[in-house]
């Protein structure tokens, strides 16, 4: 299904007076499809995609995955966590896997927190991992691993539970120009697999070639250039 933000706007509390990281901002991505945004630093992307994600609650405007609202500006908590754990697979910046845990294991705990029943889950969890390129890292910790495959265990275990949409923050500002052009590869591939509307968040637009769309942001908003790009 497609994500659609609709007249997006995040107002943060700033000492006595107020700070508009999102001002009134449209943006749809088709599923299947992964648009790149960038941006300097400070113009609201990481806010986008935390709205996107139902992580923060828009000051006004509304998040849809196809016709579904997700989330507004009332949305309580519990309906918003319900929504992103059922709806949405998200990867941060930092892979933020857990130091006991073996790759196809992060994977597992996910899919329980979930609420997924375990049936056929661990051949998933497997299927993922050869997916992004690690069947020979499933038993090993990331202690173990480098920091492009811990990335890529996050996407995998971002992806378990079939998202509907996928939202990733700089998944390449810890790798090289190489691996982090591979991950984006991968995303962009896996979303078109997996059918899911993907959100890249990027600071490095050279490693962005296989995205279907770029889109950029600038105080708040999308510039002109990329806004006429929507829809294309
Ligand atoms: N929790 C917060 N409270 C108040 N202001 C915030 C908060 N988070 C971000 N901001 C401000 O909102 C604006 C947008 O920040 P945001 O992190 O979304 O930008 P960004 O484009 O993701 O930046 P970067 O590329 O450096 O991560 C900035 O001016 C920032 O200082």
């Amino acid at each position: 299904m497609d994500l659609h933000l609709d007249a997006i706007t995040l107002v943060y509390p700033d000492g006595d007076s107020t700070l508009t990281a999102v001002e009134d901002l449209d943006l749809s991505i088709p599923s299947g499809t992964t648009t790149a945004l960038l941006g300097p630093s400070g113009s609201g992307k990481s806010s986008l995609l935390a709205v996107a994600g139902g992580l923060t609650r828009p000051t006004a405007g509304t998040v849809r995955i196809g016709q579904d609202v997700v989330f507004h500006p009332a949305t309580t908590v519990a309906a918003a966590t319900r929504a992103r754990l059922g709806r949405i697979g998200i990867v941060f910046q930092s892979p933020q896997l857990l130091g006991s845990l073996t790759a196809l294991e992060q994977l597992e705990l996910h899919a329980h927190l979930r609420g997924d029943r375990p049936a056929g889950l661990r051949a998933r969890a497997l299927d993922l991992l050869a997916e992004v390129g690690m069947s020979d890292h499933a038993h090993k910790r990331p202690a173990q691993l480098s920091g492009g495959q811990r990335q890529r265990v996050a996407i995998a275990r971002a992806l378990i539970g079939a998202p509907q949409v996928l939202l990733v923050d700089e998944p390449t500002s810890a790798l090289d120009h190489a691996r982090g052009t591979q991950v984006i590869d991968l995303i962009t591939r896996l979303a078109r697999e997996l059918d899911a509307a993907t959100l890249v968040v990027s600071h490095d637009s050279s490693t962005l070639d296989s995205v279907d769309r770029t889109v950029r942001m600038l105080d708040g908003r999308l510039e002109e250039a990329s806004r006429s790009a929507v829809g294309t």
